[in-house]
């Protein structure tokens, strides 16, 4: 029976259902107002306030899904829609989920570089990456036989070469704890990733799409920005205005006091501190800091 049938007029927005990604996804949407409510054990959740079902997936799984149009938009990291090999709109880049996808060898062992793993064994979770890469590395066409060995495993990748099963890994390295407690180091970056909202090249409702990427957007910009306000002589403004341009425009408004503005303006929340300290040095004061909750930009 085809689902899709019984979820009729609503977007189908793939969500991955656990691991690293699962819990930034479910503060995103509930930052997005994508109220719901999921039944325990089921993968299906109907949205309260917009016309969206929710489907819980493995984020391996949700490139093919959302490429094969089954799934009209979803969350889930750069380094699967490159192994899936699908085609689809990477839409947003997320900002979270960031890794890399690493060769790794036996720390102090008998390899340092890639090349001396060509006719070696590789184990990934990611054998088409990995394959793409060494195919890359041997020179040989896409598809031709290789001489590097590549095996898949499902998880605890990092197990492999202790337990004899490879020679290298090819895998996803954040603080690199993982990698360091099964003594091994990394030689090469085959990728980086972090997680993108995909979307299908023919989505059901491309304004209810529109909606929720305006929504997620104004969450990013919200992580990402401050709101400053200061006040300023008016002859300091050109300057101050500089340091504080705003992301269209800063606004500026006269105050009662003869000759001083107010001024707003978003900036850069990396870039706060310094940024205050020079205004404080071109003359401004009363400078104030706020969060932003959420934004359309
Ligand atoms: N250590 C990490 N730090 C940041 N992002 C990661 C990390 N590990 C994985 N990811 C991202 O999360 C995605 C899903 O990986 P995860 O290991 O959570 O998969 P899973 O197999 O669904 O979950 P589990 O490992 O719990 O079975 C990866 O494809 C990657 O984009
Ligand atoms: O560099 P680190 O911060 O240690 O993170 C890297 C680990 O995170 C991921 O696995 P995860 O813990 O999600 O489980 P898995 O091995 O079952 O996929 C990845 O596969 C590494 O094992």
């Amino acid at each position: 029976m085809d689902l899709v049938n019984y979820l009729p007029d609503r977007l189908m927005f793939a969500v991955p259902k656990k691991g690293r990604l699962y819990e930034k996804c479910l503060s995103l949407l509930k930052g997005a107002d994508i109220q719901f409510h999921r039944s325990n054990r089921l993968d299906i959740a109907i949205c309260l306030n917009l016309p969206i079902a929710l489907i819980f997936l493995p984020a391996a799984d949700i490139p093919t899904f959302v490429g094969e149009g089954r799934c009209d938009i979803g969350i889930t990291g750069y380094d699967q829609v490159m192994e899936s090999a699908v085609d689809v709109d990477m839409g947003i880049d997320l900002n979270f989920g960031k890794c890399k996808l690493q060769i790794q060898v036996p720390r102090n062992g008998a390899y340092q570089k890639p090349e001396q793993l060509v006719g070696k064994t590789i184990v990934s979770t990611f054998t088409n990456l990995t394959r793409q890469y060494f195919e890359k590395l041997e020179g040989v066409k896409s598809g031709e036989p290789l001489k590097t060995k590549i095996k898949y495993v499902g998880g605890s990748v990092e197990a492999s070469c202790a337990l004899g099963v490879g020679d290298a890994i090819v895998d996803l390295v954040e603080s690199g704890e993982t990698m360091k407690a099964a003594g091994l180091c990394a030689i090469e970056t085959v990728l980086a990733t972090s997680a993108h909202l995909i979307v299908s090249r023919h989505p059901s409702q491309p304004q209810l799409v529109d909606l929720i990427k305006s929504r997620l957007e104004g969450l990013l910009a919200a992580q990402k920005y401050v709101l400053c306000n200061y006040n300023a002589p008016r002859d300091r403004l050109p300057e101050l205005l500089k340091v504080t341009p705003g992301r269209r425009a800063a606004t500026v408004s006269p105050l009662e006091e003869e000759n001083w503005v107010a001024v707003s303006s978003m900036i850069l929340r990396k870039e706060m501190a310094n940024i205050l300290d020079h205004l404080k040095k071109l003359g401004a004061s009363d400078i104030l800091v706020m969060e932003i909750s959420n934004c359309r930009v």
